[in-house]
């Protein structure tokens, strides 16, 4: 049987002091998969990106982590000096956020793909969270993967969310990889998940035709371990098929 086509936004890096690569981390490929869908990755063309025919093509969208940050001009602020950017990256995602919601594709973001929804919908971020006042730092520590990706702070969900639904209760801890987070929700989003300092750490796009959640954590890391992680990938995987059957 054929599987539902999961599109997944390809980082843009120059490597081995050599060539640009499009990639993506292995990990979010496989939770595609886990979910039941076909990934599929989609080269960062930028604005080039033929949008309609892509949206064509594809059941879902997951739009991933990367340890590149969003360029800062989309959100308004000032530029910061040395930072990593993934300017192909910026320039494919956030106008397919938005065509994928307007066509009502079924959308799963995560930490950068989190923080790609806000910016893409009129949302801005922290440059680093960290150096903010009342904040914590919600950067990953430890050497192994392992210790990365270990849970790191509790979330307390909104009560009548979404994730509060898939979660079974008003609370869970989860994993942070991430030195900048949400300073101004875009209007179109509703929060459906707070860190104990108040951060935004998931939310949902209010008006959605399909299913449309990203949080700031990483619920593919070892998803089929963590209930929440498998109940929100199983229920993206199952709004994609959905599609998919639709579409049929
Ligand atoms: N660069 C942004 C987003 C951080 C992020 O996506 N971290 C995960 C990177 C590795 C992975 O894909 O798991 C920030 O620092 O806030």
């Amino acid at each position: 049987m054929k599987r539902p086509v999961i599109g997944i936004p390809c980082c843009r890096w120059w490597l081995k002091e050599s060539q640009f690569f499009h990639l993506a981390g292995e990990k979010y490929i496989r939770a595609a998969e886990g979910a039941g869908g076909l990934p599929l990755l989609l080269p960062a063309l930028g604005e080039t990106t033929p949008l309609e025919q892509v949206l064509s093509l594809v059941d879902g969208l997951l739009f991933t982590g990367s340890p590149s940050n969003i360029e800062p001009h989309h959100y308004g602020a000032a530029r910061v000096a040395g930072d990593f950017n993934d300017p192909a990256r910026d320039a494919t995602t956030l106008p397919l956020i938005r065509a994928a919601i307007a066509a009502g594709v079924p959308v799963l973001g995560i930490c950068r793909g989190f923080q790609e929804i806000n910016v893409a919908f009129g949302g801005s971020l922290y440059a680093r969270v960290h150096e903010v006042d009342g904040f914590a730092d919600h950067r990953d520590r430890g050497e192994t993967l392992a210790e990365q990706y270990a849970p790191a702070h509790p979330v307390s969900f909104v009560p009548g969310g979404v994730l509060e639904r898939l979660a079974g209760g008003l609370r869970a801890q989860v994993n942070s990889l991430h030195g900048q987070g949400v300073e101004r929700l875009a209007p179109a989003l509703e929060a459906e998940a707070h860190a104990p300092d108040g951060l935004v750490e998931a939310f949902r796009v209010r008006d959605a035709r399909a299913f449309a959640l990203a949080v700031q954590w990483h619920p593919e890391w070892q998803f089929r371990d963590d209930p929440l992680s498998l109940a929100i990938f199983k229920a993206f995987g199952a709004a994609c098929a959905e599609r998919q059957a639709a579409r049929a």
